[in-house]
């Protein structure tokens, strides 16, 4: 595929994107049932986008249940080349400020309980998740960050928390004894959805908060995350401008990480041996290497 289409799943404070030229809203099903909310089509600088809001119109669906999996596949199905995720976090480091962003480049997973592979019994397969995130996608979003003068930082690791309650200070210390930089509740089981769909993943984490570690500050709630994310997503869309205007003028080739092609080598039960059913339902997001 030689052009962009680019995915971005907006987290909390960011149900819209405004600006858009050409907007259409569909509604869409998948065989892992419905995504979080209606798909927004549009273009920034010509570049294609469809927009998904994660927690849907209203912040109706907790972390804990967000259909991750149809979300991912919705994307996929849009013709989406490559996946953008917005999200607010928590700051497990005194030099990551409320208003600072983290282009993510590692996880540790504490989810639990959550629908975490599109495959399964019939059809079993491994992907590498040493690197979870798009080093292109990843480069290209900080680097357009940091043009429009944006506090940002290239990488950082991001705990994934269940939720939805926010962490003890116990919990907060730990992390940042694990040398965890930031904390949210939504990345995971994302990104290894994006990278089971061969869809390079690239995470902006926007800091809104200290979370509890800190003596002098207020300890992390809603109030507070709202309040600083109604700066960050203006931040956040002058970064999509700008990420955008720079795709335009690019063709998009594969990128440098394989992930377009990790299937190739991830799936372990051989053709013979795979439950048809299984398969037609895997052809949404794996239908390159059923073909
Ligand atoms: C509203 S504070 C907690 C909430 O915010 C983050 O969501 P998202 O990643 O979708 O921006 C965090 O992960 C929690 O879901
Ligand atoms: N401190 C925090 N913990 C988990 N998720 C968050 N989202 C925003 N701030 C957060």
């Amino acid at each position: 595929m030689t052009q962009w289409t680019l995915g971005i799943i907006g987290g909390s404070g960011l149900y819209e994107l405004d600006g858009l030229a050409n907007i259409r809203r569909e509604a869409t099903t998948t065989p892992w049932g419905e995504p979080s909310d209606l798909l927004t089509f549009g273009e920034l600088h010509g570049v294609p986008l469809v927009f998904l809001p994660r927690h849907g119109q209203g912040h109706r669906l907790p972390p804990s249940n967000i259909p991750y999996r149809a979300n991912i596949a919705a994307l996929k199905q849009a013709g989406c080349t490559d996946i953008l995720s917005i999200s607010a976090c928590g700051s497990l480091r005194e030099d990551l400020p409320p208003g600072h962003f983290v282009m993510v480049d590692q996880y540790v997973d504490r989810t639990e309980g959550r629908e975490r592979s599109f495959f399964g019994p019939g059809c079993v397969a491994h992907v590498p998740m040493a690197k979870p995130v798009c080093s292109r996608l990843s480069r290209l979003a900080a680097e357009a960050g940091m043009a429009a003068g944006i506090a940002l930082t290239p990488r950082g690791t991001y705990l994934a928390m269940e939720g939805p309650q926010f962490s003890t200070r116990a919990e907060s210390e730990l992390y940042r004894q694990w040398g965890m930089d930031v904390i949210g509740m939504t990345n995971m089981p994302e990104a290894r959805l994006a990278r089971e769909a061969e869809l390079p993943y690239a995470s902006i984490a926007m800091v809104t908060d200290y979370d509890c570690w800190r003596d002098d500050t207020h300890s992390v709630d809603v109030a507070l995350v709202l309040e600083v994310m109604r700066a960050n997503t203006v931040k956040a869309k002058r970064l999509l401008d700008g990420l955008t205007a720079t795709l335009a003028g690019q063709t998009r080739v594969p990128g440098p990480d394989g992930i377009e092609a990790v299937l190739d080598s991830a799936i372990i039960t051989p053709p013979g041996a795979r439950d048809p059913a299984m398969v037609a339902r895997l052809a949404v997001i794996a239908g390159r290497v059923f073909a």
